[in-house]
C-alpha cells in the first residue's frame, strides 16, 4: 500500500510526557513542526525548530487560551482536499500550508470531574480547538494522520518506522477510527456531567476498555468484557476469568458487600447463593456455608469478606471451585490455594463503584438504580400480635439479605448466622417455599425455630400455612399485597411473628 511520507505537523499536546520520542523521529524526517505555547515550548527543549501557531494564524492565543489553533489557516491546512483543483488553488490563494500529521492530547475533562474541582475548572477542560483539530484530521484521513491521545504515540513511532516517515491509507482510517473513539467517548462524559439530574432522557456510555473473553455464556457465542477489572481486583492465581465466571464475580461482591463488620463467607453457583454463613473465623463461616448445600458448592464461586488464612484455606483446598474472592490471603494460605493451577484467586481491592444497572432488551436498553436498599431491624413493622424476639430480628436480617440477592421468585429459610436453604428463580412463591424446605431437609437442618424470607409479598396465606407447618417461627416480607391480612390472620392463629418491610426486592 502507498505510504504518505510525512512533511508537515501540528502537535498539540496538554500533557508533554512521552513526546520525545516523536519528536526525535520527526526532527530527523526534517519533518515542518506547527505547535501551540505550553508544547512549542517543550519541543524546543528538545532541540527541534517549531514555528508557533500564532505566527501561521497572525492571532495570538486569546480569551485565556480559548481561542488558539482556531483559525482557517490551521483547519483548512488540515481539511483541505489534496486531489480536489479548488481546494488546491484555495489553499494557495489563502496561504495555508498543509498539515500532514496532527498530535492532539486533549484537556483532562474526566480526571477533573474525577478530582472533584469546582465547577469553572471543569468548564474551563472542555477541551474544544483540540477536539476540533481531531475531528478536522479524523475527517480527512485520506490525507492527514490524527494521534487523538497520548497512549497511541507507540504505535504511531512504529508505523512512522515501518513506513520510512509516512503512513499507509489503512493506518490512517485505523486512526481516524481512534480518534472519533477519544472524540465520543469525551463528549460522553462531558454530556453526562451536564445531564447529572438526568432531565434530558438519554443512555450515554462510553468503555474504552474491551477485553475478549474465551467466550460467552457458551462456547459458540462470543463476548467481550468492557470495564477495568484491575481497577477492582489483583488476580493471585488461575486462567482467565470468563463470561459465567464474571456474572458470579458480580454477584458474590454485591452479596458479600450486605454483611461489613462481620465475617461472612457465600458460595455461588449460576449467580445465586447455596451458600451463606457467618462466623467468629473465616473457616467456620466456609463450613457453616458449605454445609447448606455440599453439592452445589461443587464448582462455585467463594466469597469473604476477611483475610483467607491457612485454616480456611486448608478446609477449602479439598473442594473443586471457579473462584475465591477475599481482601486479603495469607501467604501460607496462598502456598496451599495455589496447590491447584487454574482456581482463581482475586483480591478484591475495592468495593464496586456505579449506582445504575443497564442491560439490553428486544431492540433498546432498560436502566434502573441499582438495588442499594437493606433493611435494618429499624425497617422492620411487627404487624402480628407475636413480636419477633432480638435473636429472631437478627435472624431476619441475615435471611432479608440473601433473599434481595436471590433470583425471584425466591424464599429463604435460615437461622441468624447460617443460610438453610433457599428456593430460587421459581414461577410461584410456593414452589419457591417448597423447594427451599426441600432442600433444607436434604442437607440435614431442623426446620423447628427457623426464620423465613420472601423477595415480595405473598398474594395468599399458602407459603404461612407450609411454612408454619415446618415449625418456621419468623417470617420477612415486604407487604403489600391486598390479601395481606389473611397472611397475618394465619400466622396469629399460630402464634408466628411477621414482619413487613413495605421494599420488595425483584430480582429478575
Ligand atoms: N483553544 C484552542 O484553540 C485549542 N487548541 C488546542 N487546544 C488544546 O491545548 C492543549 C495544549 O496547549 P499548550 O500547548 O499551550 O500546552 C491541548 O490539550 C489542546 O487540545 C486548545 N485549547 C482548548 O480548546
Amino acid at each position: 500500500m502507498a505510504v504518505k511520507k510525512i512533511q508537515s505537523a501540528l502537535i498539540s499536546v496538554f500533557y508533554k510526557d512521552n513526546l520525545e520520542p516523536i519528536i526525535a523521529l520527526l526532527k530527523e524526517q526534517g519533518v515542518k513542526i506547527y505547535s501551540t505555547g505550553g508544547t512549542q515550548k517543550f519541543i524546543e527543549e528538545q532541540g527541534a525548530e517549531v514555528t508557533a501557531v500564532e505566527d501561521l494564524t497572525g492571532y495570538p492565543s486569546i480569551f485565556g487560551g480559548r481561542v488558539k489553533t482556531l483559525h482557517p489557516k490551521v483547519f483548512g491546512g488540515i481539511l483541505y482536499r489534496r486531489e480536489d483543483q479548488g481546494d488546491l488553488s484555495q489553499a494557495e490563494e489563502f496561504e495555508i500550508p498543509a498539515i500532514d500529521l496532527v498530535i492532539v492530547d486533549l484537556y483532562p475533562f474526566e480526571e477533573t470531574v474525577a478530582s472533584g474541582a469546582a465547577e469553572q475548572d471543569i468548564i474551563e477542560k472542555i477541551d474544544i480547538g483540540g477536539i476540533s483539530l481531531i475531528r478536522a484530521a479524523a475527517k480527512n484521513f485520506k490525507d492527514v494522520t490524527i494521534i487523538a491521545s497520548r497512549d497511541q504515540y507507540g504505535e504511531l513511532e512504529e508505523r512512522l518506522k515501518n513506513n520510512g516517515g509516512g503512513t499507509t491509507l489503512a493506518d490512517r482510517k485505523y486512526f481516524a477510527a481512534k480518534a472519533f473513539q477519544v472524540s465520543s467517548h469525551y463528549d460522553t462524559h462531558i454530556f453526562n456531567y451536564f445531564n447529572q439530574n438526568e432531565e434530558i432522557p438519554a443512555l450515554k456510555v462510553s468503555e474504552n476498555n474491551a477485553k475478549a473473553l474465551r467466550y460467552g455464556e457458551n462456547p459458540h457465542q462470543k463476548a467481550h468484557f468492557y470495564g477495568n477489572m484491575e481497577d477492582l481486583f489483583d488476580q493471585l492465581n488461575g486462567k482467565e476469568l470468563s463470561y459465567n465466571n464474571l456474572v458470579d464475580v458480580d454477584a458474590a461482591v454485591a452479596l458479600i458487600a450486605e454483611f461489613e463488620g462481620e465475617t461472612a463467607f457465600a458460595i455461588l453457583k449460576h449467580n445465586n447463593a447455596c451458600g451463606v454463613a457467618k462466623g467468629s473465623t473465616v473457616k467456620e463461616a466456609y463450613l457453616k456455608a458449605f454445609e447448606a448445600d455440599t453439592l452445589s458448592a461443587f464448582g462455585g464461586v467463594l466469597i469473604t469478606n476477611q483475610t483467607v488464612d491457612k485454616a480456611a484455606a486448608e478446609e477449602m483446598h479439598g473442594l473443586f471451585f471457579e473462584v475465591l474472592i477475599a481482601p486479603a490471603f495469607d501467604e501460607d494460605a496462598l502456598d496451599v490455594l495455589k496447590g491447584k493451577k487454574n482456581r482463581i484467586l482475586l483480591v478484591q481491592k475495592t468495593t464496586v463503584g456505579g449506582t445504575k444497572q443497564i442491560k439490553t432488551l428486544l431492540n433498546g436498553y432498560i436502566e434502573q438504580d441499582k438495588d442499594l436498599a437493606t433493611e435494618t431491624k429499624a425497617d422492620f413493622e411487627v404487624v402480628t400480635k407475636v413480636a419477633p424476639t432480638e435473636e429472631q430480628k437478627d435472624a431476619l436480617v441475615f435471611a432479608a439479605k440473601v433473599c434481595k440477592h436471590t433470583k425471584s421468585n425466591t424464599i429463604v429459610l435460615s437461622n441468624g448466622d447460617q443460610l438453610f436453604a433457599s428456593g430460587v428463580g421459581q414461577t410461584s412463591r410456593v414452589d419457591a417455599l417448597r423447594q427451599a424446605i426441600d432442600k433444607a431437609k436434604a442437607f440435614g437442618f431442623k426446620l423447628e425455630g427457623s426464620v423465613m424470607a420472601s423477595d415480595a409479598f405473598f398474594p395468599f396465606p399458602d407459603c404461612v400455612e407450609i411454612a408454619s407447618k415446618e415449625g418456621v417461627a419468623a417470617v420477612v416480607q415486604p407487604g403489600g399485597s391486598i390479601k395481606d391480612k389473611d397472611s397475618v390472620a394465619f400466622c396469629d392463629k399460630v402464634g408466628m411473628s411477621m414482619v413487613m418491610t413495605g421494599t420488595r426486592h425483584f430480582k429478575h
